[in-house]
């Protein structure tokens, strides 16, 4: 099902959150809002499943006008970060709760119920009350819970925030499973740059209300239109520009205070204009002397991680990220050593936001 947002306008007293807003979810995705915090995803989150109502605009699922109806008639299945599930009951009477409130008979409720709790691992927890799990344990409940009445759409408002780092990446995959199985319309909200990029289909990137780029983890990440979706988004390294120069063997060449800089990026050159970088497309160069698209600078900071060591490089442009295979051949630099660095051809430049 089909999911849009049409001219929607929301005000929290004298400040206007979202102005003429316009965005379609199409069937069957998992589309991902990302932002920081108080971009406005919650809030259209909770349009959606029809807690708050637009002071003007339309929501359409699968083209009709659900705008004014309620919430227990929306059809929405919906996983919040605190899981949200009645302590006093079972595991069961909580994943049987949506069943028994539209009537589904007793039996057939049991037996769907427990269909579901299989799939996420739980059937034999299903007695517990929820005190008795994890974390990790709860959510794989809640989605139980918000799939089991098979919604038309599933909203997922940061359900892993409340997870540690192994289990989120754990989870993250079964939602995912779980939404490609059932072939749901999903609108997942997340702060997290990393989930959205290993989740989604689509990702609208928005800031202060409005969406920035829509596109999928691939675009949004390679192709960033603004600075800011360069940052929030894999936290490039932005080298500011001062002009174009003339092109030399089909590259574009640009002054900046690091140097001659280049890219083969189609985007037109204007004042304000940036560089993008990713730091794990930045090399070190073995020369004595910088070239055209070289970088001089000095390791400020080392960070070995295992698969990567990050160096923080002071250059004439700032403070450049740079992250480095754990590759043998890539000798480690260390604290105070003169570098250059290699950037990449391919560097994106970006509009100042
Ligand atoms: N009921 C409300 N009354 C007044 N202001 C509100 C209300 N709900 C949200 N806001 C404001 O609207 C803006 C967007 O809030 P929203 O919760 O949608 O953002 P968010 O991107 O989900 O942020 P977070 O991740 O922190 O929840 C914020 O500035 C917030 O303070």
């Amino acid at each position: 099902m089909q999911v849009v947002f049409e001219n929607i306008e929301q005000s929290y007293g004298k400040q206007a959150l979202f102005r003429q807003l316009n965005l379609k979810i199409p069937s069957g995705k998992l589309f991902t809002l990302l932002g920081p915090s108080g971009c406005g995803k919650t809030s259209l989150l909770r349009m959606l499943a029809g807690f708050i109502r637009p002071d003007s605009g339309r929501i359409l699922f699968g083209g009709v006008d659900v705008t004014g109806v309620p919430v227990n008639r929306r059809d929405v299945g919906m996983v919040f970060q605190d899981y949200a599930l009645f302590p006093d009951r079972s595991i069961l009477a909580n994943v049987c709760y949506g069943l028994a409130a539209r009537n589904v008979p007793r039996d057939q409720a049991t037996q769907r119920a427990m269909a579901m709790l299989k799939r996420v691992g739980l059937e034999s927890f299903a007695d517990r009350p929820p005190s008795a799990l994890s974390g990790g344990q709860r959510q794989r409940v809640a989605m139980a819970r918000a799939l089991v009445i098979e919604p038309k759409l599933l909203l997922l408002d940061e359900p892993l925030s409340a997870l540690d780092v192994k289990l989120r990446v754990e989870l993250r995959s079964m939602i995912r499973e779980l939404q490609i199985e059932a072939g749901i319309t999903t609108v997942f909200v997340t702060h997290d740059q990393e989930e959205a990029l290993a989740m989604s289909d689509q990702i609208a990137v928005m800031n202060r209300g409005c969406v920035v780029q829509l596109g999928t983890p691939r675009e949004v990440y390679t192709r960033p239109c603004t600075s800011f979706v360069a940052d929030f988004v894999g936290s490039a390294n932005l080298i500011s520009i001062n002009q174009e120069l003339p092109e030399v063997n089909g590259l574009r060449r640009f002054d900046s205070s690091a140097g001659v800089l280049l890219t083969n990026s189609a985007v037109p050159f204007r004042a304000g204009i940036k560089l993008a970088v990713r730091s794990e497309e930045i090399s070190f160069a073995e020369a004595d002397a910088p070239k055209e698209g070289q970088v001089p600078g000095v390791v400020e900071h080392v960070e070995f991680r295992g698969s990567l060591t990050s160096y923080a490089i002071r250059t004439p442009a700032g403070t450049i990220a740079v992250a480095s295979s754990g590759n043998a051949q890539q000798r480690q630099r260390i604290r105070g050593e003169n570098v250059l660095l290699q950037l990449p051809f391919d560097a994106h430049l970006v509009e100042a936001t």
